[in-house]
């Protein structure tokens, strides 16, 4: 199985409701579509959103990256040599980890159809049945609450709770949303960078004292700050989450000796891809650390080649927060994975098994 062409598509996929965070707010999801085309007519399919405020990313990077550096690579690539052609993908330009990402589980995707399993199995296997969170976006407290029943309602069991914005505030959201949810519900707060490290304990102190129970607390200060994730840390009895401050392996193992932080967000978006991605869960077993696997604002396909990762990985990623599909007005991608609310589940078809991308705009 030789790869004959690479071609792109952009997916434009409407939102229930607006994606707000510290750091931006979303009406709808927008990703550029990769399908990688070999000579045996098989196809591998990969996506990237552009997540400008967290990897750099925009469209037209990620089109021209994979256009201009990753395409000229690959072509001609026989798909049995995956580990050469991960190398080509992860050596042929610094960061563009969005475009790299598409890429590459793409090419895991035709991989594991080269073999004839789903992806998960050929990654090492698993019980292909996970269950997801779901993102409250932060807003106004009834709002919050009022999104927090109605996931609950949905039959989602974790909620992934924005905040970031104004301190005195957020701590009246998270007091709010744990009042009416406690009981049926877990919470986990992703501040998005949005606080300072001193805020971060001051607000995480005053939850604790006051009885809010909460999972973890996901990127409490900018991305650069790794002192100021392990001041929090040292401080405060809420396991600390790193996301933004780790996206591939090196930065995982920096933080591990620093102590800086209890538990990764691993996202392919961050690592370039699968590849790393096992690397980050496997450096983290090592330690005895927990992983949690996230995605972006980020549509099916992508989101499908990290529910395979995390089903093969799942001693050590225990937890998820794969809601992309879950955000989305409708899911305009059929595949082997089936996006049910907080059930997600994997079917028997080859690699991702995607059959069909309704409303694909092919790029020339
Ligand atoms: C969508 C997911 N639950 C999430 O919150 N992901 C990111 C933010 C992604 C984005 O802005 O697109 C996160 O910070 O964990
Ligand atoms: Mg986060």
């Amino acid at each position: 199985m030789k790869i004959t062409d690479i071609r792109l598509g952009m997916l434009t996929i409407p939102l229930k409701t607006p994606f707000k965070t510290a750091l931006r707010t979303v009406q709808q999801i927008e990703d550029v579509v990769v399908m990688i085309e070999t000579d045996t007519g098989h196809i591998g399919y990969g996506e990237a959103p552009a997540t400008a405020v967290i990897t750099g990313d925009i469209h037209g990077s990620i089109i021209d990256a994979i256009k201009s550096v990753l395409k000229p690579k690959l072509v001609g690539q026989q798909i049995a040599d995956l580990n050469h052609i991960i190398r080509l993908i992860q050596g042929a330009i610094m960061k563009n980890y969005s475009a790299k990402a598409a890429v590459e589980m793409a090419v895991y995707d035709l991989f594991a159809q080269l073999y004839q399993a789903p992806l998960y199995k050929i990654l090492g296997g698993g019980v292909p049945k996970i269950t997801t969170d779901i993102t409250i976006s932060v807003d106004y407290i009834d709002k919050m609450v009022a999104d927090s029943l109605s996931a609950i309602d949905r039959g989602f069991e974790t909620l992934k709770v924005k905040v970031g914005k104004d301190i005195g505030v957020d701590i009246e959201r998270v007091k709010a949303i744990y009042a009416a949810v406690a009981g049926k519900a877990l919470i986990r707060l992703d501040a998005n960078q949005g606080w300072t490290a001193k805020e971060a304990v001051y607000a995480l102190r005053k939850l604790e004292d006051a009885g809010v129970r909460l999972e973890l607390v996901e990127q409490p200060v900018k991305a650069y700050d790794l002192e100021g994730l392990k001041y929090i840390t040292e401080r405060v009895h809420t396991p600390v989450m790193a996301d933004e401050s780790s996206f591939g392996p090196r930065e995982v193992i920096e933080l591990i000796k620093m102590r800086a932080a209890d538990i990764i967000n691993i996202k392919l978006m961050k690592t370039g891809g699968i590849a790393n991605a096992i690397k980050i869960a496997d450096i983290c077993s090592f330690y005895d650390m927990q992983c949690m696997i996230g995605c972006m604002l980020e549509g099916s396909i992508s989101v499908a080649a990290a529910v395979h990762v995390a089903v093969a990985k799942s001693d050590v990623i225990t937890k998820i927060d794969l809601d992309g599909p879950s955000l989305c007005a409708f899911d305009p991608v059929t595949s082997s994975v089936s996006f049910n609310d907080a059930d997600i589940t994997i079917g028997n078809a080859p690699g991702l098994g995607i059959t069909a991308i309704d409303g694909l705009k092919m790029l020339s």
